[in-house]
């Protein structure tokens, strides 16, 4: 727990997604983000009633986490960070946002997110060399952003495996 606490910070964001409108032909369905994963330890989402987050399955299809949102519901996303400490246990999706109504969509975000300098290093206990050998050897968060930045983040998304595969 004093790891956890000494080794996360916290960001929240309000985005707004202007929505598309019908005068743009038939097909006004409009990429609002752009497929990605998360980079940071776990993402929690909260939406307006306008729908729009998609989340790809591990089988391809994009399914709406909140087909019915309420006021009530918040999605919670595993990102790149917990999948490396959790040595794959734990699957980062992909997702986007499409917005094919006539509202604007807001979300709240509230990302934890590795302290600079803190090192993501994959406790032995998750490491089996026979079932769940190390998939990444430790690194540093900000580098990997920053490798990620280099290469252009969403053009060309560079894998975690790429950065620091072991
Ligand atoms: O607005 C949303 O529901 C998704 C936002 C998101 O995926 C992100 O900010 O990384
Ligand atoms: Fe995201």
């Amino acid at each position: 727990m004093d790891e956890h606490m000494n080794s996360t910070n916290y960001i929240i964001r309000v985005q707004k997604y202007d929505y598309a409108p019908k005068s743009h032909g038939e097909n006004h369905d409009q990429l609002g983000l752009p497929s990605h994963t998360d980079k940071n330890m776990v993402t929690i989402l909260y939406q307006n009633e306008v729908n729009g987050l998609e989340i790809q399955t591990k089988t391809g299809q994009w399914i709406a986490p909140n087909s019915r949102p309420s006021p009530n519901s918040f999605v919670v996303m595993i990102g790149e960070s917990l999948h490396a400490w959790t040595n794959g246990r734990l699957h980062p999706p992909h997702h986007r946002v499409i917005m094919a109504g006539d509202e604007a969509r807001y979300s709240i975000g509230l990302f934890s997110i590795p302290k600079p300098g803190y090192i993501i290093k994959t406790p032995e206990e998750m490491v089996d060399e026979e079932k769940h050998p190390l998939l990444f050897k430790p690194y540093e968060y900000f580098g990997f952003l920053d490798f990620q930045i280099k290469a252009g983040v969403i053009a060309t998304p560079v894998s975690l495996k790429a950065y620091c595969g072991a």
